[in-house]
C-alpha cells in the first residue's frame, strides 16, 4: 500500500529514521523498548514499519508517547497566535491547519524530524489529473473522490486564516502571497497533503478523563460526515508508523492519561513485523483515503442500480421505491462487493442492503403499493427476479468500460517492471495503477455474472410467487 506514498528523499532514508528515533526518544516521558526497531520495509511495499530484534511477550510494552506530543490542537503554539477558536473548525480541518503551521515552521517546528519520515507526496486519487482519472474508466471510485468537496471546505475555512496571518503562514515556492490563484493552487496542495496525512496517520484521540473541555460544534469535517469522526484527531509519533494488517495483528494501541502507549497483544517472535490493530482506536475512520485497494472492492453505485432497474432517476424524493427503503434507513448511496472466494454464494457477498434495494425494484406495482400503504419494505431475497436485476445491472456496468478484459491483461503486461510499481515514475506509475484497479473491478464483474450464470442455469434461482419473471416486472415497473 505504501506504493502510494513518496518519501522525502529516498536515499536519506535510514537517516531519517534515525534522527526521528533519537529526537523521540530526547522527549521527556517518551519510553521506546529496545527490543524493537523502526525498520525499512521499502523492498516489501511497506514503507517503515516496527520489527521485533528480540521475542516479545504478550502484554509487553513496546512503546509510550505522552500525549503532550501529539501533534494536535492542543499541543500546538497556533492555538495562543489566532483570534478565532481553532477547534471549532472541526477534528479535521483544526488539525489540517495545525499542520500546516507546523509543517511550514520547517526546521523551527518542534516536529521537525517526525515532519521528515512523513510522506510528502501522494498517489491517492485526490491528486491525480483529469487524464489519469480518464484511465480509471468506469470505476466507481472516481465518483468517491470528493475533491470538489474537500478544496471547498479547504477554501471556506483554512485559506481566510492563512491568508489574514502571512507571518504565521509564510508562502512557498517564491509566492507573494495565497491570494492568488497560483496561490491558491499551492495551498491547496498543501493542505490535501496534509489531509492525506491525517486520513492514513491520525488517530481519533480520546480525551484524558480527567479533561472536561467539551470543545465546540464539530460539524465542519473534511471529507466525511460519519458521526463517530467527532473526536479530536491526532498525529501520534512512532504509533502511526506501524503498519496494519487485519489477521497479523500483534499490538494495540492504550490511550491512557497522560500517555499513548502501545502494548503486545500476542507473543512476537525476533524479527515479525508490529502490526496494530486498528479496531478500536483507528488511525482516523472516515470516508476511506480513496486508496487503490485494486483488486479488491466493486463498488455499485446507486445510479447503476437505479438506471438498469428503468428509474428515471436515483433521487430519493421522487422515487416512492428509494424513499420506502431511505425511511427506514436501508438505502446506501454505493454497494461494495468483494471479490468472490471460490467457494463463496452469491448470497455470501452480496450486501444485504444492495438484496433489498433489488427486492424493492423488483416488486411488482400491487406488491409495492401493498408495502408502501403498510410502510414496510419487503425483506431481501434473491429469486430469479433479483437475479435477472442485478445481471442486467453488472452487464450495463461492464459496458461502461472503454476497454475489455483481455485488453487491459495485455496493456498491463506491457508494462515493465511486472511487479513493482514503485519503479515507475510519473505518469506510468498511475498509469499502471489505474490500468489494475479496473482490471481489478472487471475481474470481479466477470465472476458475478459467472456466479449469475450458473445459478440460473443449475435452477437454484426460484421464480416469484406470481410467476412474473424480470422482463415482465420491468415493464410493469417503468410503468409505476
Ligand atoms: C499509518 S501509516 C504506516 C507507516 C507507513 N508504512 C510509513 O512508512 O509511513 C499507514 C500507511 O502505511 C501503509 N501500510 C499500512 N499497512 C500496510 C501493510 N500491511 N502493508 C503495506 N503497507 C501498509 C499504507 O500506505 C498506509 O497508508
Amino acid at each position: 500500500m505504501s506504493s502510494s506514498t513518496h518519501f522525502q528523499d529516498p536515499p536519506s532514508f535510514q537517516q531519517q529514521s534515525n534522527e526521528f528515533v533519537y529526537w523521540l526518544e530526547s522527549n521527556p516521558g517518551v519510553k521506546v523498548n529496545p527490543k524493537i526497531l523502526l525498520a525499512d520495509l521499502r523492498s516489501t511495499g511497506s514503507g517503515r514499519g516496527v520489527v521485533a530484534r528480540v521475542n516479545i511477550a504478550e502484554g509487553e510494552e513496546l512503546f509510550s508517547i505522552p500525549r503532550s506530543l501529539i501533534i494536535a490542537v492542543q499541543n500546538s503554539d497556533l492555538k495562543g497566535l489566532l483570534p478565532q477558536d481553532v477547534e471549532s473548525l472541526g477534528p479535521w480541518l483544526s488539525l489540517m491547519l495545525v499542520m500546516l503551521y507546523e509543517y511550514l515552521r520547517g526546521p523551527q517546528s518542534r516536529w521537525a524530524p517526525y515532519f521528515r519520515v512523513l510522506p510528502s507526496r501522494f498517489d491517492t486519487l485526490m491528486f491525480w489529473s483529469e487524464a489519469e482519472l480518464k484511465e480509471l474508466q468506469a470505476s466507481a471510485i472516481v465518483d468517491k473522490i470528493g475533491k470538489q468537496g474537500a478544496d471547498q471546505s479547504i477554501i471556506d475555512s483554512i485559506a481566510p486564516i492563512v491568508r489574514a496571518n502571512p507571518a504565521l503562514f509564510p508562502p512557498v515556492n517564491g509566492l507573494a502571497s495565497y491570494d492568488d490563484d497560483a496561490g491558491t493552487a499551492a495551498l491547496l496542495e498543501m493542505a490535501h497533503i496534509m489531509g492525506s496525512l491525517i486520513m492514513a496517520y491520525a488517530f481519533d484521540i480520546e480525551k484524558a478523563e480527567d479533561d472536561e473541555d467539551e470543545g465546540g460544534d464539530d460539524d465542519e469535517s473534511y471529507m466525511t460526515d460519519d458521526e463517530d469522526e467527532q473526536l479530536p484527531k491526532g498525529m501520534v509519533p512512532l504509533a502511526d508508523l506501524l503498519n496494519a494488517d487485519a489477521d497479523r495483528n500483534n499490538a494495540r494501541l492504550y490511550q491512557e492519561e497522560e500517555c499513548l502507549v502501545m502494548k503486545a497483544i500476542k507473543p512476537i517472535q525476533e524479527g515479525e513485523e508490529i502490526f496494530n490493530d486498528y479496531g478500536e482506536i483507528p488511525p482516523c475512520r472516515s470516508t476511506p483515503p480513496i486508496r487503490l485497494c485494486h483488486q479488491q472492492l466493486r463498488r455499485l453505485s446507486l445510479r447503476d442500480v437505479c438506471q438498469s432497474a428503468g428509474l428515471p432517476n436515483s433521487d430519493v424524493e421522487s422515487q416512492p421505491r428509494l424513499q420506502l427503503l431511505e425511511e427506514h434507513d436501508l438505502l446506501e448511496d454505493g454497494y461494495v462487493i468483494p471479490r468472490p472466494a471460490a467457494s463463496a454464494t452469491l448470497q455470501d457477498i452480496l450486501p444485504a442492503e444492495l438484496v433489498v434495494l433489488l427486492t424493492t425494484l423488483t416488486l411488482s406495482p400491487e406488491e409495492f403499493e401493498q408495502r408502501q400503504s403498510k410502510n414496510r419494505p419487503p425483506k431481501p431475497s434473491m429469486d430469479a427476479n433479483q437475479a435477472g436485476l442485478l445481471y442486467k445491472i453488472l452487464q450495463s456496468k461492464q459496458a461502461q468500460y472503454a476497454t475489455s478484459l483481455t485488453q487491459d491483461i495485455n496493456l498491463l503486461s506491457g508494462l515493465l517492471p511486472p511487479n513493482a510499481p514503485e519503479a515507475l515514475e510519473g505518469p506510468a506509475r498511475r498509469h499502471k495503477m489505474a490500468l489494475q484497479v479496473r482490471l481489478g473491478e472487471k475481474e470481479v464483474l466477470r465472476a458475478l455474472l459467472a456466479m449469475l450464470e450458473s445459478q440460473a442455469s443449475n435452477g437454484s434461482l426460484k421464480r416469484s410467487a406470481n410467476g412474473d419473471d424480470y422482463d415482465s416486472r420491468q415493464n410493469k415497473l417503468a410503468r409505476v
